[in-house]
């Protein structure tokens, strides 16, 4: 059947989103209001720093912990462990008060996040007995919460990085002390920090899912397809757009899946989709520009590489098994639903 009108059918769309309920309600609306109030009071927040965990960072690689063979933690650190290790490199206590606000633990403890790119790595790593590994390689060794605690503190100390001037006068730019914002000092213009939204969608012809990959990803690993959302566009539009001009495809159906936060290239704000394409219509007609290759994969070939929790390695010149994206990342939760999904009704 030829689609000629759009037929992008939000499945279910009353469904409820089940949202993990904290023990405690009350709590959780105390902590949010606690944050709402850190980030409109420059005083309480520097308070709240004193008392506070930090993450570190080095030039925005986070600085974990390894805690057994192979098994890494993110370092959390008081703001008194901080200020002796500047304290003891000659830096300024100051440097203190450029973290950023990113949190509030479930045990009411505010989190930051401070960069000490200005300070020698390895003399940070050695006096906190961490080191600083690059954000995509800690998604593969951080679990649970970490991960996206992480993601946030690294995006929003970047974001400080490369707004310190107005776009519109050219003149610096004053940052408030949780980091929620920036004011221009000449025409009192506020920026809040951005993410750029994005469809991310798994394609399926009922019986297999469609995975590709750009030149500039690791060998051997494959994802779900992505686009930049154009101005002015709707989800359906742009996932409809990106997967015609990506893979020549017409998609039929979509399903709202989730959504997360993503750092790179800087921060995008990822709305994940389920869609189907008629099997009858599902030869892949490549964009060379954008990628390298897109294939259809087999349930079987997913459940492969779905056990395949880090990177495999392979010897040079030798091909490299087909692995997905870690589990942090919402292709990943994309794959494994559709796996689930397929299996359950084979
Ligand atoms: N979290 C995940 O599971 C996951 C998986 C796949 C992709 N992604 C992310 O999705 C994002 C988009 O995917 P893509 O690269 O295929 O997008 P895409 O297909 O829209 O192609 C990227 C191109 O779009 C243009 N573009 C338009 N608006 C842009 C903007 N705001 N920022 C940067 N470039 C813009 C640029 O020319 C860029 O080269 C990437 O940043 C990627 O990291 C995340
Ligand atoms: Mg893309």
């Amino acid at each position: 059947m030829v689609v000629t009108t759009m037929q992008l059918l939000l499945r279910s769309p009353l469904k409820p989103i089940r949202l993990l309920a904290s023990r405690d309600c009350s709590s959780y609306v105390s902590r949010m209001r606690y944050l709402m109030r850190l980030k409109e009071d420059d005083d309480a927040c520097r308070v709240a720093l004193q008392s506070g965990t930090l993450m570190l960072f080095h030039k925005l690689a986070p600085l974990l912990r390894p805690t057994a063979r192979g098994i890494y933690q993110l370092h959390k650190l008081q703001a008194s462990d901080v200020k002796g290790i500047l304290g003891k490199l000659g830096e300024n206590e100051q440097l203190l008060n450029t973290s950023v606000l990113i949190g509030c633990s479930d045990s009411d403890v505010p989190q930051f996040s401070l960069d000490v790119g200005s300070l020698e790595q390895a003399a940070v790593e050695e006096m906190c007995g961490g080191v600083f590994i690059d954000l995509r390689k800690a998604f593969f060794l951080l679990k649970g919460p970490e991960a996206p605690l992480v993601a946030k503190g690294q995006a929003l100390l970047r974001w400080h990085q490369t707004h310190a001037y107005c776009s519109a006068t050219g003149q610096p730019t004053e940052r408030n002390q949780a980091g929620s914002q920036r004011v221009c000092l000449q025409n009192g213009a506020t920026y809040y920090p951005q993410m750029a939204p994005v469809v991310i969608v798994l394609v399926s012809d009922g019986r297999r899912c469609l995975l590709a990959r750009q030149s500039t990803f690791p060998r051997g690993m494959y994802s779900a397809l992505a686009g930049f959302c154009d101005m002015g566009e709707t989800t359906e539009e742009t996932l409809r757009r990106e997967v015609a001009e990506e893979v020549g495809l017409e998609v039929e159906s979509l399903q709202y899946s989730g959504s997360q936060h993503w750092p790179f290239p800087q921060s995008s704000f990822m709305v994940a989709c389920h869609a189907t394409v008629s099997p009858d219509r599902a030869e892949v007609n490549l964009n060379g520009a954008e990628l390298e290759d897109a294939r259809w994969f087999t349930l079987e070939e997913i459940e492969e590489a779905l056990k395949r929790k880090t990177p495999p390695r392979s010897k040079k010149g030798e091909p490299t098994e087909f692995w997905v994206p870690p589990s942090y990342a919402i292709a990943n939760k994309l794959i494994l639903e559709w796996a689930n999904h397929t299996k359950s009704h084979k």
